[in-house]
């Protein structure tokens, strides 16, 4: 799958600045993020109501069209599939170190009081506020 969102980012990049008339990127691009969000959370919900209606073969449709839209939202907001790999591979980690963690551990912080936000006084936050 990442191969092919890779070539798909690459078919994003090289139509970006195609004519608006006759590519739907370079369309989208012309239109600018807002757009371009519009249209992902479109086929988003798309997707889930296919779902729901146990529509299997448009799910898969509309992830193609969903997964198209992201892309061209990853490249105007200067976002690399392999930033996102990278992110992927850096939780695929974490779980890693987790699953060798003494089974007692699981479930619990590892510090009970790190993953707390620091208790700001009243007074204090009324300042920042006013700032
Ligand atoms: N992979 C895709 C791709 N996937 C989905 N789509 C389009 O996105 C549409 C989904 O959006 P909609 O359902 O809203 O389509 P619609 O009903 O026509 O609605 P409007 O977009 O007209 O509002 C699909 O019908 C496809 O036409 C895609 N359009 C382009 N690409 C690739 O993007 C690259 C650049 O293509 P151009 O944009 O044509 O230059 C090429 O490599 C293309 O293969």
């Amino acid at each position: 799958m990442a191969d092919s969102l890779d070539r798909l980012y690459q078919a994003v990049l090289a139509a970006r600045d195609l004519d608006p008339a006759t590519s739907r990127t370079a369309r989208l691009f012309q239109r600018g993020s807002g757009k371009m969000a519009k249209k992902l959370a479109e086929e988003a919900i798309e997707v889930v109501i296919d779902a729901v209606n146990g529509n299997r073969e448009a799910v898969i449709r509309e992830s193609a069209d969903l997964l198209y839209n992201l892309t061209v939202l990853w490249a105007s907001a200067g976002v690399r599939p392999e930033d996102v790999w990278a992110e992927m591979r850096r939780r695929e980690n974490l779980l890693g170190i987790a699953e060798k963690l003494p089974k007692s551990r699981i479930g619990k912080p590892a510090a009970p009081h790190a993953t707390r936000r620091p208790v700001i006084p009243q007074e204090a936050r009324a300042v920042r506020k006013h700032r």
